[in-house]
């Protein structure tokens, strides 16, 4: 099993795809064995024989020797596929069971497109590959798979070794949820995180003379207690150089990294960008990279927002260590659909008293435009809203927030 590790990178869950995989029931029995005895390159299939048999006239000439098992199963020694093309397979598998991990979850979106097996392989997973192809299913999956993309074109240029570097010289973190807390028990109301926004792939431009750094003044001068930077540049037309810029004009507010988080190496990255918090998605990332990635921002003194849209991912969120902040999106990031009764339903009941009783704060995302809109999500019992489009469309943002709540939260 190690010597799939080394073959990709970065996650928890790829960290541990082969041993968490065997808590996945596939639905054909299939194992990837640690080779007895170690040779180069040292692994073996076991596949059943009715696999092996329907693939036997594809298998014979590559796939020798092969030794029956008393399970009935086939072992077959590859000792004799080229190496580059077994790392190729391993890597595949590696991919397919981290899919599975995350469909066991209930998470749709997939990493990156799922592509046909490599040369050679003979599996299970060719059996049960489903939406084979390269179609995403809905737009979260495109903003994901082109950040796979983008992140590994990053992570070239800046590898994290370096960025580790650079952590010596960045000032340090500001205390995003002690600020939320900060101003909600100072006004009463729940605290504003009021996110800089120039475009929305549901709403396109939302606004054309785009300051960032103007507009986050604004927000800090109208009484918002943290800013929510958009960085994605293409969906969003957002990006880092905002995001720096915004921290090095003298705003105070904390500032959380919005951006869509599929490998650790993005949250050193937003960090030495000056980010004091960042958002996690439970929709794109299993549990146990949550846990790994709130690690991190601990060690990194980052604030972890993990954010959910329905009951599943809110349940699979209460259930992971370390989680103090949870954002309610009431948009549905697939279908653009935005209901801010999401946030009430999500909180009614159970749920609400085990949140209460784990002190986690609840952040209202989305769709929220009205003073009714803000009392509404406070009685289901947010203590924090994240707004964008309503004020930052707003000519003045400052005064864009006094309408939002109704009163001047400034002071
Ligand atoms: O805003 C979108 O269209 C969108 C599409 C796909 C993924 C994420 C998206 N938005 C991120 C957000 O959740 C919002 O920017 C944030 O909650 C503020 O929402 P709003 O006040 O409605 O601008």
């Amino acid at each position: 099993m190690d010597s799939v590790m080394p073959l990709r990178t970065t996650t928890a869950a790829t960290a541990t795809a082969a041993t968490a995989a065997a808590t996945v029931r596939p639905r054909f029995s299939f194992q990837l064995l640690a080779n007895p005895r170690p040779r180069k390159p040292a692994f073996s299939l076991s596949v059943p024989t009715t696999i092996f048999t329907t693939h036997r006239a594809r298998i014979l000439p590559q796939f020798t020797p092969v030794r029956a098992q008393e399970d009935g199963s086939a072992v077959v020694s590859e000792s004799t596929i080229p190496e580059g093309d077994a790392l190729k397979i391993k890597e595949w598998e590696v991919a397919r069971f981290q899919d599975e991990i995350a469909a066991s979850q209930g998470i749709k979106i997939r990493r990156r497109p799922t592509t046909g097996p490599p040369l050679h392989y003979v599996g299970p997973f060719e059996f049960r590959m489903q939406n084979e192809g390269n179609t995403p299913i809905n737009i979260l999956e495109e903003i994901i798979w082109y950040k796979d993309k983008e992140v590994s074109q990053m992570k070239e240029k800046k590898p994290l070794l370096l960025l580790k570097k650079l952590l010596s010289g960045v000032p340090p973190t500001r205390d995003f949820l002690g600020a939320l807390k900060e101003s909600y028990s100072r006004t009463g109301l729940p605290a504003l995180i009021a996110e800089v926004k120039k475009a929305s792939p549901s709403r396109g431009v939302l606004r054309e003379d785009f300051n960032p750094v103007e507009i986050a003044k604004a927000y800090e001068r109208g009484g918002a207690a943290c800013l929510s930077v958009l960085t994605d540049q293409k969906y969003f037309q957002g990006s880092f150089e905002n995001l720096e810029a915004i921290r090095n004009a003298g705003v105070e507010c904390p500032l959380l990294c919005k951006e869509f988080v599929i490998e650790a190496w993005q949250i050193y990255y937003a960090r030495v960008k000056g980010a004091d918090a960042i958002l996690l998605i439970a929709a794109v990332l299993p549990n146990l990279d949550i846990q790994y990635m709130i690690k991190i921002c601990k060690l990194l003194g980052l604030t972890a927002l993990v954010e959910v849209h329905d009951e599943m991912e809110m349940d699979r969120v209460l259930g992971i260590d370390g989680v103090e902040l949870i954002g309610i999106n009431n948009r549905d990031l697939g279908t653009f659909k935005v209901d801010i009764s999401n946030t009430k339903k999500l909180l009614e009941g159970e749920r609400g008293e085990r949140i209460r009783e784990k002190g986690i704060i609840v952040v209202g995302e989305s769709g929220l435009f009205t003073p009714a809109d803000i009392g509404y999500v406070q009685d289901a019992g947010v203590k924090a809203v994240l707004v964008g489009e309503s004020l930052v469309k707003q000519e003045d943002p400052a005064k864009g927030i006094s309408g939002l709540f109704g009163k001047d939260i400034s002071c």
